[in-house]
């Protein structure tokens, strides 16, 4: 009975895969991270949303070690991120806000360039990672275009590409700065669709800057609501995208619905006097 109630309550435990702790991070004189501290559930799709300038990306940049911290510090199953990138890319895949490539690059170059961090020394992709490019390539719908130099595409196309790079990176933790950026509406949703796809069907934690809440409340399994550096509100979408929360975080006011089991936000509209 007891080793029975045992496993129970282990398997309802959650993992937290990644975790901040009181981070502080500055440029120059300007802090931007005012102490945060933010737990990542493994598995889960966590939205990361706040308006402009409030330290989203910068927090994730935080965790890949592009902007130093002055104080906290973030850790990976417990332990500190490694410093090798090539052992960190293994584990993470980071997707910036604006990404750029070499004018020369193709698209299936591009995604090639996402096993680096698997590859033996000296050693080029395997069957394998081939596969898994072309699968990219064939998840986000361009396959045909894959001879094409990268800065040749349309925005939308390009971010798809970017996309793909991400998911031929085949890390289990995905972090991602506005990912559906440039994107029509087919795509955004399914592209988050696919996003959560990866965290439900293949264990994938994502970690994803969204703007939009009507999307972030359609696939996001967690919500941190950020606000001038500080996590101001962090749990499942019918306790985070709320009315209060959005005149908090936004200063906005707006109807939250729910329509057909979704959460739907619809901003005030003032007319200007
Ligand atoms: N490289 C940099 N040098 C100096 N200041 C920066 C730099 N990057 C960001 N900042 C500043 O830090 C603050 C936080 O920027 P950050 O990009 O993290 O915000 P964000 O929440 O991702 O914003 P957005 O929604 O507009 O993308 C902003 O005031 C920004 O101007």
């Amino acid at each position: 009975m007891t080793f029975l109630l045992w496993i129970k309550s282990d398997a309802g435990k959650e993992r937290f895969v990644l975790e901040a702790t009181g981070l502080e991070a500055a440029y120059g004189k300007q802090k931007v991270l005012h102490g945060l501290s933010l737990r990542i559930a493994a598995g889960r799709l966590t939205a990361l949303v706040g308006p402009n300038g409030c330290g989203k990306s910068t927090f994730l940049r935080a965790i890949m070690g592009f902007v130093p911290l002055t104080a906290g510090q973030v850790t990976l199953d417990g332990k500190p991120l490694p410093r090798d990138r090539r052992a960190l890319a293994r584990r993470i895949a980071y997707l910036p806000q604006e990404a750029h490539c070499p004018d020369y690059l193709t698209l299936g170059e591009l995604v090639e360039l996402a096993g680096f961090a698997r590859y033996a020394t000296f050693a080029g992709p395997t069957e394998r990672d081939r596969e898994l490019f072309r699968s990219a390539l064939r998840t986000v719908g361009l396959i045909d275009l894959a001879h094409r130099p990268v800065n040749s595409l349309s925005g939308g196309q390009r971010q798809r590409a970017w996309i793909a790079m991400v998911l031929a990176q085949d890390a289990e933790i995905i972090l991602m700065d506005e990912p559906v950026n440039h994107l029509d509406m087919k795509y955004q949703y399914a592209t988050l669709g696919l996003v959560q796809r990866l965290t439900r069907e293949h264990g994938k934690t994502v970690v994803a800057v969204l703007h939009d809440l009507n999307l972030t409340a359609a696939f996001a399994d967690e919500v941190a609501m950020l606000a001038d550096g500080r996590l101001v509100a962090h749990g499942p979408v019918e306790h985070t995208v709320t009315e209060s929360n959005i005149a908090r975080v936004f200063d906005l006011g707006a109807d939250v619905i729910t329509h057909a089991g979704r959460r739907i936000c619809m901003p005030h509209l003032k007319i200007p006097a």
